[in-house]
Formats: C-alpha cells, structure tokens, sequence
C-alpha cells in the first residue's frame, strides 16, 4: 500500500523537463540573461553582470515552474564557438536568439547567423524566440524596429540571391514557403537582461510553447 501511495504521489508531482538552447553573437547578453533568470527564480540568486566574462563553451542553469523544470543551456557566441551549436540542436526544446538591439554595426552579421538557425532542419519544428536585447539603452532598436531590420536584411539577402547562381542552395534543402511561414510566425520580444525587464515574460512564452510543442520522441 504504502509503495502505491507513494508511486501515485510520484506520479502527481512529477515534473517534466525541457530543455532551451540561449545562442546568439557574442556580446549579445545571453549569459546576463540566464544569469537573471536564475536570480529570478532561483533561491541562489545568479552572478551579478559585473562577474560574467565571455563565454568559452557552455554556461548551464535550471529553474522550476509548476509541473515543469526548464533546463538552460547558455553557449558562448564568438565566432569559432558558434561551429559547436548544432550539436546541441537535437536535445533541445526551444531556442532563445538574443541579438543585441543596441549594437547597429553588428546586426547583419547577427542576421546572418540567425538565418542559419532559423533554417537549421534539426530545429525547424522548435518554437524559437527572438529577444531584442540591451532595451534599456536609449539607442537601442525596438521590437518592430528589429523585426523590420531582420525582414529587410532578409528581402535584399533574396534579391542578390536571385541575381546569383547560389540561389538554388539558399536554406539548404529547406522549401522557401517552410522558411516563409517560420519567419512570419517568428516570435520577438524586448528585454534588459541587465534590468531584468521583459525576462519574467520571455520565460512565461518558454513554458508555455515547450508545454505545446513536446517534440515528438524518436
Ligand atoms: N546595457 C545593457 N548591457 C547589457 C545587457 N545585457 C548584457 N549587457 C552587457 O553586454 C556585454 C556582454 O554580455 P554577456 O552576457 O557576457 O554576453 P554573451 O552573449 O554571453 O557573450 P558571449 O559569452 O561572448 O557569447 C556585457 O558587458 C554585459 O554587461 C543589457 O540588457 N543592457
Ligand atoms: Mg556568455
């Protein structure tokens, strides 16, 4: 009886883990971001920004919402590093970019970088998340600026395609209409990771579209 009990209380309060990818240039805040996650929700708050350095490899955390444990997996962005992502594409749930709305010299190359995880077949049905980072600055992009920066890279990325040869390889194997829809569904949010504003909500979006999309186990 007593095994049953507590079997059946396992069963109740078991809680389902997922896991979320944090990519994006280096200098973005991605390791800001999780580290306020962790103060956020944490009993042990996270480092504080003025301790975090650049990221050589991966920096991890967990947090636990109701039924759930979102397991974070923060990897470094620079540029020999981001050749290691796609190892961790097949284990994961959900994909944070965070692109640095603040840094306008640097965006393109963040768009170019994007463009290859939005594309990225071993993640194409992982809800992915676009943060609009540093919203605290005064100069940074807005949400809508930032979505229409991505869009119009994207638009003359397709014309200097269509005047060249390369076209045909552009995404891979992946079929334009498939990439189409996955950009107009694309989901973007502001925050300050520094502030710790818009963080509450990305991870609100987190556990609901992990909780939606379980992939389907092979
Ligand atoms: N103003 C402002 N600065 C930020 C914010 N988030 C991060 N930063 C700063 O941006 C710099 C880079 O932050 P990191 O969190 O180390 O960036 P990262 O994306 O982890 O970089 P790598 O580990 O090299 O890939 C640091 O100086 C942070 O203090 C923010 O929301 N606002
Ligand atoms: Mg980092």
């Amino acid at each position: 009886m007593y095994h049953l009990l507590k079997g059946l209380h396992e069963y109740l309060t078991r809680k389902e883990e997922f896991t979320v990818l944090i990519i994006g240039l280096d200098g973005a805040g991605k390791t800001t971001f999780l580290e306020k996650i962790k103060t956020l929700y944490n009993d042990v708050p996270g480092l504080s920004p003025d301790k975090i350095g650049p990221t050589v490899g991966q920096n991890t955390g967990k947090i636990t919402l109701p039924s759930t444990i979102l397991q974070f997996w923060d990897l470094g962005g620079q540029r020999g590093i981001r050749n290691i992502w796609h190892r961790y594409y097949d284990d994961c749930h959900a994909v944070v970019f965070v692109i640095d709305a603040d840094d306008r010299e640097r965006l393109s190359e963040g768009w170019e970088v994007f463009d290859a995880v939005l594309s990225a077949p071993q993640i194409l049905g992982v809800p992915l998340l676009l943060l609009a980072n540093k919203q605290d600055s005064p100069q940074s992009l807005s949400v809508e600026e930032i979505r229409n920066d991505y869009e119009d890279w994207h638009q003359r990325k397709m014309s200097s395609m269509r005047r060249s040869s390369f076209h045909a390889n552009y995404g891979g194997d992946l079929d334009a209409s498939v990439r189409r829809e996955r950009i107009a569904s694309l989901d973007v949010m502001g925050i300050s990771a520094i502030e710790g504003t818009g963080v509450r909500e990305a991870v609100d979006w987190l556990f609901l579209r992990v909780q939606n999309s379980r992939r389907v186990e092979s």
